[in-house]
């Protein structure tokens, strides 16, 4: 029995694995660019070493200049202190530039893998996981992890170089500042810890909260049209209501742990503020140390600030960027349920990251060229193991021959289309094209051969042309031309501002259901396939249209096999072979004339009562 496996939640076991799984994407994604990530590294580490060298300075500058030094001295070190704060930004904006490089090359080229990932696995996944999470995997979970694709680690690395630096500098001038400045740092980041244990989690659950929203916004937007038609807005707002109301709660949590922390960041950067000039005017008092170092002390408590911040925030982002990491390894884990004969699950990298490649080291049987022969052997399917929808179906369709099915609504008719296309794994029994079994074929080789027009056309962001070759620039433009004029949208076409080049709504705007679905038919009449599935496919059409596509369709499935998936008696009148669904099973297969002629066929019953649907 092959059962899909649901996608585990993180578990403990699995949060060890971060430190491996976010190691092993730095090394995928950043080595095709480990010239400009080295540079970027020295450049970012300069650049915080050299933080420290200023407030050097400005107390040789102070200390010589209480001494009378000569104005030539006093020059040079204003001279070095502006060249090197210069110097600084300098190198810390090239710095940030290239970082920004880094992390948008590995960060898109991951969204890249992770969308081709998404793509490849079967509808089961995609049924169980709204568009809107999908997106929030893709892209905010990939966000999240821009900065550790490039400066985040060395600027933690660097920061904490830079206060170890401070407090030696300190202990070299006196150790009592030495142990203040230590002090300080360590109260800091108890501050730290304690604050990010209570605001961390109530942060992300309102970050968490936030993306539900906009999950369930999308949605909502998405289904406007059938949410007003079906009266169904009252009970939209009543769920966005109940909503709000859980969100604005833990909003509040979120905001006050987030006003906490800067009411105590101010509170505690001003006590090491107070600590500096405490110790420093008491040892500068005692004659300990000179009035620059009391100085360049407290520009280190202040300077100190940036570092501690940045290191909470990194802490912080790091925390956000284990979640992100799990979740998008959990995606990448997730396999598709296809089961290729003799398949061992293999890791294969695709663009750059680790991929499961079902079957990819596995050889496919070759079919041979021309329409396709279709078997269906003991079929059995559920889309939950327990429940089938199809049992133990069996039939035969010769190729080149149109096979009409019939059957109640959800007696199984889609769900078996969908097993041709391998949408999803059969639990038992066997499918074969050219008697070779569906799992021997291998998908892609599938696909190419089988062509479908579903009752929802999905047209996408684009031109004219492209929502008809799916991008492929090689079709002529009177290839297209000459199938539009056959499928009667010719007319329709001339009246586009760009003819071909038009673009078209992803959502289908200003085009009708009709001309949608005659677009749908257009796509199959380009392709070379051998196998077409019509799934109610001229559901939204009119009687007049109807009659062009009957006419189109009759050049259409010549040379080739063909499934016509019907209610309506009239659409499966040129069928070769029928087939009639009972509750997921065979209650009648055979030759259309046969049955036609057999008065005790169910068929035959249908004809004579002129029934629109099959009610037996
Ligand atoms: N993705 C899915 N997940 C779970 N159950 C499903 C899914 N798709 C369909 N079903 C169930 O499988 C059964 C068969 O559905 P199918 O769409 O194949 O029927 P159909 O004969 O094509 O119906 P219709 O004529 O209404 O299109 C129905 O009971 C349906 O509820």
């Amino acid at each position: 029995m092959h059962v899909r496996k649901k996608e585990k939640r993180p578990d403990k076991s699995f949060a060890r694995q971060i430190g491996k799984d976010y190691l092993s994407l730095l090394h995928t994604y950043l080595k095709p660019q480990w010239r400009s990530a080295l540079l970027m590294s020295l450049l970012l580490l300069i650049s915080i070493g050299l933080q420290m060298v200023n407030p050097q300075l400005l107390q040789m500058f102070i200390d010589a200049a209480l001494q009378g030094s000569a104005k030539s001295t006093l020059v040079t070190f204003g001279v070095l202190f502006v060249v090197i704060a210069l110097g600084t930004q300098g190198l810390s904006t090239l710095a940030i530039y290239l970082s920004e490089n880094v992390a948008w090359t590995a960060t898109n080229r991951l969204r890249e893998d992770l969308v081709a990932h998404c793509l490849s696995l079967d509808m089961a996944f995609h049924k169980d996981h709204t568009p809107g999470e999908l997106i929030q995997r893709v892209d905010s979970d990939v966000d999240a992890l821009a900065s550790f694709f490039s400066q985040a680690i060395i600027q933690l690395v660097g920061n904490l170089l830079l206060m170890i630096g401070m407090v030696l500098v300190l202990f070299s001038k006196d150790w009592r500042l030495g142990l203040m400045m230590l002090a300080f740092i360590i109260l800091a980041f108890v501050f730290v810890t304690v604050v990010n244990a209570f605001g961390l989690p109530r942060w992300l659950a309102f970050y968490a909260k936030n993306a539900e929203f906009f999950g369930q916004l999308g949605e909502y937007l998405e289904g406007t049209e059938e949410i007003r038609g079906n009266g169904a807005a009252p009970f939209v707002m009543h769920r966005f209501y109940l909503f709000l109301r859980q969100w604005i709660a833990v909003s509040q949590r979120g905001i006050v742990a987030v006003g906490l922390w800067f009411a105590g960041t101010m509170t505690i950067f001003s006590l090491g503020n107070m600590m500096a000039l405490v110790a420093g005017s008491w040892l500068l008092g005692a004659h300990v140390i000179s009035y620059g170092t009391v100085l360049m002390t407290f520009y280190y408590t202040n300077l100190i600030m940036v570092p501690i911040g940045q290191v909470r925030d990194q802490l912080q982002e790091l925390q956000g960027a284990g979640v992100a990491i799990q979740r998008i390894q959990l995606l990448l884990k997730t396999h598709s349920l296809r089961r290729d004969d003799d398949q061992v699950r293999t890791l294969q990298p695709v663009g750059g990251t680790t991929l499961p490649v079902p079957g990819s080291h596995q050889h496919h049987e070759p079919l041979l060229a021309g329409a396709l022969d279709v078997a269906f052997e003991r079929v059995t399917f559920g889309y939950n193991e327990d429940e089938p929808v199809l049992r133990d179906l069996s039939f035969h369709l010769p190729s080149g021959k149109i096979l009409g099915v019939l059957g109640r609504t959800g007696s199984g008719k889609t769900t078996l289309a969908r097993l041709l296309l391998r949408f999803y794994e059969i639990q038992s029994g066997s499918i074969c094209l050219n008697g070779v079994p569906l799992q021997k074929i291998g998908v892609d080789q599938v696909r190419q051969r089988i062509a479908m027009v579903t009752q929802d056309v999905q047209l996408f962001q684009g031109s004219v042309r492209d929502n008809l070759t799916f991008f492929k620039r090689h079709v002529s433009d009177e290839h297209i031309i000459a199938v539009l004029n056959e499928l009667g949208l010719g007319r329709w076409l001339q009246a586009l501002p760009d003819g071909l080049e038009s673009e078209l709504g992803g959502d289908g705007t200003g085009i009708s259901a009709g001309e949608a679905q005659l677009l749908a038919f257009a796509r199959v009449f380009l392709e070379h396939s051998d196998l077409v599935l019509l799934d109610e496919a001229s559901s939204r059409l009119d009687p007049a249209t109807e009659q062009v596509i009957e006419r189109a369709l009759e050049r259409l499935l010549q040379g080739r096999t063909s499934i016509i998936i019907a209610h309506r008696l009239a659409t499966v009148q040129r069928a070769d072979y029928i087939l009639i669904l009972r509750d997921g099973q065979v209650l009648e297969f055979g030759p259309r004339a046969e049955l036609q002629a057999n008065p005790d066929s169910h068929f035959s019953h249908l004809l004579a009562h002129n029934l629109q649907e099959v009610h037996s």
